[in-house]
């Protein structure tokens, strides 16, 4: 399989005014096999495939397109400069305008595989250019602010959303943002998913408490069910 470069670029905007999607369907983009197209507006960003212009940049294998979806604020551009870059957007909370991207290459199995996230804006007057880039996505994540519940009610709408306007077989994860600065599991009864490992941390924390001795080190909660749970987080206050 060949290799292609990606842009050098981190990333790019594509204001409403500009913004049209690509025609490859749901199927991922090969490199070779991306039609760069004359109808791509001068605002898009290059396609998976193509040679950068820049030069120097990562090569990949296989792309795909990711987008993040979520009402406003919930935390989809500070997501993805944190998996870009490492860092958290703390500060003033800037709300996207239109459309963002940037491109990430992962090494998955010994093979790279690009992906280009793009970062729609959450604000009601955007909608209608979200909804043109849609069709391209191969996955979507679906954002809510677990600390805003109407973030939460909202999912419903975006399902609603998604399933007119993405392609059938999109992967879609639901994703809850942000933290209470509290220790943070998802549990399924149906499943039996950390249910167990829910009940073990409480037990021991309660244990410790009562029986520790003054030498012995303090249960540390957060770390056993990072440790120990499945989609488990901690949040430290
Ligand atoms: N405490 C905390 N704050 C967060 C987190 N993620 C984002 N924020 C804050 O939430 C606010 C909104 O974050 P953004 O990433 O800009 O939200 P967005 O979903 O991109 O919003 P739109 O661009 O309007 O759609 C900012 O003030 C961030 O600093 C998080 O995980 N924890
Ligand atoms: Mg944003």
């Amino acid at each position: 399989m060949s290799r292609k470069k990606t842009p050098k670029s981190k990333g790019g905007s594509a204001p409403a005014t500009s913004a049209l999607p690509a025609t490859h369907g749901s199927q991922p983009v090969r490199p070779g096999t991306a039609r760069p197209g004359p109808e791509a507006p001068p605002n898009r960003p290059p396609q998976p495939g193509r040679s950068s212009l820049g030069g120097g940049g990562d090569f990949y294998d296989v792309a795909f397109k990711v987008m993040l979806v979520g009402d406003s604020g919930v935390g989809k551009t500070c997501l993805l400069v944190r998996f870009k870059d490492g860092a958290f957007l703390a500060g003033t909370f800037i709300s996207t305008v239109g459309i963002d991207f940037r491109n990430k290459v992962l090494d998955v199995d010994g093979m790279k595989v690009k992906l280009q996230i793009w970062d729609t804006a959450g604000q009601e007057r955007f909608r209608s250019v979200t909804h043109a880039y849609y069709r391209d996505a191969h996955a979507l994540l679906l954002l809510y602010d677990v600390t805003n519940k109407a973030s939460f009610d909202s999912i419903q709408a975006w399902l609603t959303e998604i399933q007119e306007y993405a392609q059938h077989d999109v992967v879609l994860m639901l994703l809850g943002n942000k933290e209470y600065g509290l220790p943070f599991m998802e549990t399924s009864a149906k499943m039996g998913l950390n249910v167990d490992l829910a009940f073990m941390a409480i037990a021991k924390e309660l244990k410790q408490r009562c029986m520790k001795a003054p030498s012995e080190p303090r249960f540390q909660l957060h770390d056993y069910i990072k440790r120990e749970g499945r989609g488990a987080s901690c949040c430290k206050p």
